[in-house]
């Protein structure tokens, strides 16, 4: 769906993406995670088309980019670097006029027209209801919080029911329940067949979300890989036991951890663990094989030093005081992929929160 070979950028000193292969499968959920700075943005930016490769290639859907952008963009839906709209507009206003700039959209006179009219009026309706802004569609898009305008954005990428989505940072803004209805609404939208390729530097956004993962350091994709590789059995089985003295006395040395109630053991067995302990009369409240986490993963490859990804301070501020956008302050324009080029939105919509009352 997505084939990046050796793909570089650039820009004078800086080398903001390194070599970059990547396999992005059809039916894919595809997580690119990587702290602030890492070169996602510009990965994506890239394979939309916005901004030209130093070197490398890249197909999507079959298609080289950028020669065939615009036979593949039609069936891409794209969220980067936050939404944009006209602000003095409303939601649905907007979603109309964008879909009427869609390819093949443009309605001319009589009954073709009407009829075109009806179903761009359906199109968008269902685009907002699916992203939860079916209650708001009057209010000028300026008043919205930023959760809302990222709610608009995906509404607006799922107008073309695209094959492909691809989305930067998607729950930015949103509050836990917001956050939860858009994975929600991804998964849906993958269950019927989209792959969704999305960048965050979120570990439990992908962790929770994705189906393959890469990871980005500095430029590179340093590991790739499905979910359920990443997710792989240890080799250990964690067993919680208010007898764990006993637990620890008859497995004679393969106890590796304990914390209190809470033991590791070496063993890949925890069926025939489990089968031993409850014959030799112990009380088990908990046993699970344990699984890496996509954390661990991320850590062993980043190394100590590398803890920036879902690391940034409680206030969002990264280390080096830079927004918590990670943008330096005055690049913070609003474009879309298409071309529809839109108000800017002012930095102080820029972290605040989805007031939550959309609906
Ligand atoms: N237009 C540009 N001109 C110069 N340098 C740029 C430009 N765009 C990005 N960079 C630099 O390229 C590197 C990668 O940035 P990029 O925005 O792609 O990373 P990111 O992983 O998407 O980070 P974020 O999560 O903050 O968006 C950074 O060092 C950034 O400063």
């Amino acid at each position: 769906m997505i084939v990046t070979r050796e793909l570089t950028k650039r820009f004078g000193r800086t080398l903001a993406v390194d070599a970059v292969s990547m396999d992005v499968h059809e039916g894919d959920r595809y997580g690119l995670l990587g702290p602030n700075g890492s070169g996602k943005t510009t990965l994506v930016r890239m394979l939309l088309g916005l901004v030209f490769a130093t070197s490398g290639e890249i197909e999507v859907m079959g298609s080289p980019i950028p020669r065939r952008i615009g036979q593949v963009l039609p069936e891409v839906g794209a969220l980067v670097e936050g939404p944009g709209a006209y602000g003095h507009l409303s939601g649905r206003a907007n979603l109309t006029l964008l879909d009427a700039a869609g390819p093949g959209r443009a309605a001319g006179p009589g009954n073709a027209s009407r009829r075109k009219r009806g179903a761009r009026r359906a199109r968008v309706d269902q685009a907002l209801e699916r992203v939860g802004l079916a209650g708001v569609d009057d209010r000028p898009v300026k008043t919205y919080s930023l959760g809302m305008r990222q709610r608009l954005g995906l509404a607006a990428a799922l107008l073309s029911e695209p094959r492909l989505l691809v989305l930067d940072e998607p729950t930015n803004g949103l509050d836990p329940q917001g956050i939860r209805e858009i994975r929600d609404l991804l998964d849906e939208l993958n269950a019927a067949g989209t792959t969704v390729f999305l960048c965050s530097h979120l570990l439990t956004e992908v962790e929770q979300l994705c189906t393959r993962v890469g990871v980005m350091d500095r430029g590179r994709l340093v590991l790739e890989q499905e979910m359920t590789d990443v997710r792989a059995l240890t080799g250990r089985v964690e067993v919680r036991s208010p007898d764990a003295d006993r637990v620890v006395a008859l497995l004679d040395g393969r106890v590796e951890h304990r914390d209190g109630e809470h033991l590791v053991v070496r063993t890949t067995d925890a069926s025939e663990l489990n089968t031993r302990l409850v014959e030799a009369g112990l009380r088990i409240s908990e046993i699970r094989a344990q699984r890496r986490t996509l954390e661990d993963v991320v850590l062993e490859i980043t190394g100590p030093g590398s803890d920036r990804v879902d690391g940034t301070p409680a206030d969002g501020t990264p280390a080096d005081g830079t927004p918590a956008d990670g943008k330096p302050a005055d690049d913070r324009s609003i474009e879309r992929f298409d071309g529809f080029r839109v108000e800017e939105l002012g930095s102080d919509s820029k972290g605040s929160r989805d007031s939550g009352d959309e609906t």
